[in-house]
């Protein structure tokens, strides 16, 4: 999908109502960002709002993370793209089978497919809780293997830690999209995230797409915040 948008950050929607999304989508310029609708506000608002979002003109990343057997996934995907969304994610580790059945339900969309991006290791993990799920190798090691199998099934792009950025932009090369949350502005709280880095820190190292959520939406100035953080990219 062509894009208009002029910087990297996509901001989570992650409110507890449509009104709530909305009143904060209404203070943003689609030209200046993309948003992000995921589980909570999906579940809560559904498939109006995110037409709702499409129509005022965002490039809406729908972010279910779908995970299931490749019938169902594919099935997910299809129905995303039939909402005019510009991203949809599905976890890579629902393996090769599950991607390449999402990847082949795409591709009758021409050029109004959207993005399919595959979650590596999420950015709340430690490598501790990684093993503790029977995941043998390193996390680092475990988000490569992810994103190259991710990629030789088709992707356009995984979700990873802007902290292993580089390392994938030196594997999967330039054009294969890195999309980082757990981004976090100097002095801003880590929250639940675990492995973070600041915005300009997470484009030095390689990343293409910023998800960034509470340290705008809950940020006593939620405008001021983005246009802080649009500042600091810019000083890049
Ligand atoms: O796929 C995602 O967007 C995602 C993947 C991941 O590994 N980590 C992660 O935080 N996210 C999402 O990115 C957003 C981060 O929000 P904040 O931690 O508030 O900035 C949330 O909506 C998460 O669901």
């Amino acid at each position: 999908m062509q894009s208009q948008v002029s910087s990297p950050v996509i901001v989570a929607l992650d409110y507890d109502s449509a009104d709530a999304a909305l009143s904060m989508a209404d203070q943003l310029d689609p030209l200046l960002c993309r948003v992000k609708v995921g589980k909570e506000l999906f579940t809560i608002a559904g498939p109006d709002l995110v037409r709702a979002l499409v129509d005022r003109g965002f490039e809406v990343f729908l972010d279910l993370k779908f995970h299931d057997i490749p019938n169902t996934v594919a099935a997910a995907v299809k129905a995303a793209a039939r909402m005019g969304v510009w991203m949809v994610n599905v976890h890579a580790s629902g393996g090769e089978r599950m991607m390449r059945a999402a990847v082949d339900a795409l591709s009758e969309f021409g050029a109004r497919k959207p993005l399919l991006i595959g979650v590596t290791v999420l950015t709340s993990t430690t490598p501790e809780e990684l093993a503790a799920t029977g995941v043998a190798k390193p996390l680092q090691e475990q988000v490569l293997n992810l994103a190259t199998q991710a990629q030789s099934c088709g992707l356009d792009g995984v979700v990873c830690s802007a902290r292993e950025a580089e390392a994938l932009k030196a594997a999967c090369g330039p054009d294969f999209e890195l999309v980082t949350p757990g981004i976090r502005p100097a002095g801003s709280d880590a929250g639940d995230q675990r492995r973070t880095l600041t915005p300009s820190e997470a484009l030095d190292q390689g990343a293409d797409l910023l998800v960034i959520g509470r340290p705008i939406t809950a940020a006593k100035n939620p405008m001021v915040a983005l246009q802080d953080i649009l500042t600091e990219i810019a000083g890049n």
